[in-house]
């Protein structure tokens, strides 16, 4: 997509406010034309070659009341315009950030949190202020055509020399405008980098600390600040000598007025009501010249912000950043106008659950899809996409009665709303918002030659075959660097395969980002993340809190001597704001954070850098007692996890290196002795 069309894309996004601001500014430019009249009928009928038939005091009151009206324009034209740049910036804005939660999580931004922050907020605002800019221009436009046919009726001559400085400055703009366009990269680049910058040395003081790096981590920013300073002056400085050349031209032009005037009223050809009217829309025209040029240099920027723009979004199409979308402006009205069509309102969890996707996103049955209903296509018309789950029935978790939906023996894409695989590492959507559709129960989980290279490294992991049955406990081991992560974070849709096949009891999983979520699974990653609030809501994450569940959880995660130790207990403040946490104590409650949501697939993605030997023992025997049919998948090298293994699998360069139980790999596998004799060393051919 070209600068031009997404520009046009975010017209058409809502049209009718963009077209009533137009209106509202087109008239705001426009309403000089009276005053300039009036002024001219003023000087004519002092003159005495004009009489107006209510005298000097009637123009003077319509003068006034010109400028009152001009007033009650502008007014209106403010509220349209920040009504139409709001809705404008946050829709792409809630579009960038939806991609980027859907984006496989394990690479979600191509750049730092800090370049991201800078694409959010400076970008974003570049193509509002394009947008916004662009009605004024057109309002002007119209002012000039207008005076134009004004001031021609009066003196051609000197009208050509009004629009001479106007000429002259686009020109002048035209020919800058690679100029412009190559400085406002590179200090957006620059001001992304210094935010980047600062964003990682506020994660990293420890850090930086410990290192004894301060000083040249300053020097760093010193750096990067200077980078930034040199291309924000060039960009401000060619910003506004364009400007001062838009002004001054204008001063030119009246100059040209004066002398062409003063010659042409000796002749008697020229009044002063004309020379009035001349000077008083050259004024105007000062504006259209200074806005022409705003409009173009915000125009042309907003080619560069649209392309780092488009780098957030990984090559997905740049059409999604306009898709239409509630923005919450709106909620209320939409709100009651749902209530009073009687419903359609988010279902509730348990039950017999019927749970509709439209447009990629949970929206409580607002618009119009495909749907999928016990199995069969909906009849016809345009539906929302629903995907109907039965009464699990029996206590069990899931059920068992959904249906290919469509016969393709895949399971269509289901979450779409903010969250990564087991909730663990993203904070929730309110809880209606998260439900996603619950496949059947787990009975086998197939992964067939799976692969995932990690394009800067070429490392990652190659053909990889697992069987997950119900119940089972799987462990993945293997040398440091073999490839133990990226194969979880693969098959979980974290990182987006490059081949391989994944089923669910036989049935191809279409989209494993979207699939293994709760209830399907739960993931604890290596690194934990906490967020600035009580420790009861980082574990449930915006899951409503079930009597005993917490507590069964607590216990589980082996959290339960550390609680009562906390000033508050779990209505202590955790996280970045809170109380800190160790690391053993973080991962438990990510691990908590897991098991509160109850799931048919657990995976654990190595608890050994934080917990201890005794520690972990004590979490798989507890987990053990409650996880009943599920089945965990647990990157471990630790014997405590072996033990409890059916299976064990052992990783090597990217490859299964060996797999069989712990006690056959005793014996076939040199690498799984030296990993349960603690002889763990990096994988050297890792790198
Ligand atoms: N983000 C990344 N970009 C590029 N290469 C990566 C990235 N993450 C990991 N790798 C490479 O992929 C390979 C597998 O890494 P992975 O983290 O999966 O190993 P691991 O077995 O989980 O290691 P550990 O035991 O340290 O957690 C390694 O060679 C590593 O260098």
């Amino acid at each position: 997509m070209k600068t031009r069309h997404f520009f046009w894309r975010i017209i058409l996004y809502r049209p009718g406010l963009y077209l009533l601001n137009l209106l509202a500014w087109s008239l705001i430019h426009m309403a000089p034309l009276v005053p300039g009249l009036l002024t001219k009928a003023f000087f004519d009928h002092l003159e005495g070659t004009y009489s107006f038939p209510y005298g000097v005091w009637g123009i003077a009151a319509l003068l006034v009341a010109a400028a009152l009206g001009r007033i009650a324009l502008i007014y209106a034209g403010f509220m349209t315009d920040v009504n139409f740049r709001y809705r404008v910036t946050t829709l792409l804005r809630r579009n960038m950030l939806g991609h980027v939660l859907k984006e496989p999580g394990a690479r979600a931004i191509p750049c730092s949190p800090g370049e991201a922050i800078s694409n959010f907020r400076d970008d974003v605002e570049q193509a509002e202020e394009a947008t916004s800019w662009s009605v004024d221009t057109l309002g002007l436009v119209g002012f000039v055509i207008a005076a134009s046919w004004i001031l021609v009726s009066i003196d051609l001559q000197l009208t050509v020399l009004v629009f001479v400085p106007l000429i002259l400055v686009v020109t002048a703009a035209q020919i800058a405008t690679a100029r412009i366009q190559k400085y406002r990269a590179a200090s957006r680049e620059s001001t992304a980098k210094v935010t980047g910058a600062i964003s990682e040395m506020f994660a990293n003081v420890q850090a930086i600390q410990v290192a004894g790096a301060e000083k040249r981590i300053v020097e760093r920013f010193v750096s990067l600040s200077e980078r930034r300073r040199q291309s924000m002056v060039k960009d401000k400085l060619l910003t506004e000598t364009l400007s001062s050349i838009f002004t001054n031209s204008v001063n030119l032009g009246t100059g040209l007025i004066l002398v062409l005037a003063g010659y042409k009223m000796r002749s008697g050809g020229f009044t002063v009501g004309d020379l009035s009217l001349f000077v008083y829309y050259l004024t105007f025209v000062t504006t259209l010249i200074s806005n022409v040029g705003n409009f173009m240099t915000y125009y042309k920027q907003l080619g560069v912000s649209f392309e780092r723009i488009k780098n957030m979004l990984q090559g997905a199409p740049a059409t999604l950043l306009t898709e239409p979308n509630e923005i919450g402006i709106e909620r209320k009205r939409k709100a009651r106008s749902r209530e009073s069509e009687g419903g359609g309102g988010r279902p509730a969890r348990g039950g017999p659950v019927e749970t509709a996707y439209v447009s990629g996103q949970r929206d409580g049955g607002s618009s119009v899809e495909t749907a999928y209903v016990g199995g069969q296509r909906g009849g016809g018309g345009p539906v929302e996409t629903a995907y109907v789950v039965g009464d699990s029935g029996g206590g069990e978790r899931g059920s068992a009665n959904v249906s290919d939906p469509d016969g393709d023996d895949e399971f269509p894409p289901q979450r779409t709303v903010a969250g990564g695989p087991g909730g663990g590492e993203h904070p929730a959507a309110s809880p209606a918002e998260a439900l996603p559709a619950q496949a059947p129960p787990l009975t086998e989980l197939s992964v067939r030659g799976l692969t995932y290279r990690y394009p800067e490294t070429g490392r990652g992991i190659r053909n990889i075959d697992l069987d997950l049955r119900r119940g089972s406990f799987t462990v993945i081991t293997g040398m440091i660097g073999s490839g133990k992560t990226t194969l979880v974070r693969t098959l979980l849709g974290l990182l987006t395969a490059d081949a391989g096949d994944i089923r669910w009891n036989g049935r191809r999983v279409d989209s494993p980002a979207d699939f293994f979520v709760p209830p399907q699974s739960a993931y604890t990653a290596q690194i934990p993340r906490l967020y600035s609030d009580t420790l009861r809501n980082n574990i449930l994450l915006g899951n409503p809190e079930q009597p005993g569940r917490l507590t069964q959880v607590i216990h589980a995660a082996v959290m339960e001597e550390d609680v009562p130790h906390l000033q508050n207990g779990l209505d202590t403040m955790v996280g970045p704001r809170g109380v800190k946490l160790s690391g053993g104590q973080a991962q438990r409650t990510a691990a908590a954070r897991m098991l509160v949501r109850e799931a048919q697939l657990y995976v654990f993605d190595d608890l050994s850098s934080a917990l201890d030997v005794e520690t972990e023992r004590r979490l798989w025997e507890r987990l053990s007692l409650i996880r009943g049919n599920t089945a965990c998948l647990v990157v471990s090298h630790r014997k405590a996890a072996f033990n409890r293994a059916d299976h064990v699998i052992v990783l090597a360069d990217g490859e299964i290196e060996a797999q069989g139980t712990a006690e056959e790999l005793l014996d076939s596998s040199e690498s799984f002795r030296k990993l349960w004799h603690g002889e763990e060393t990096r994988d050297e051919s890792s790198g």
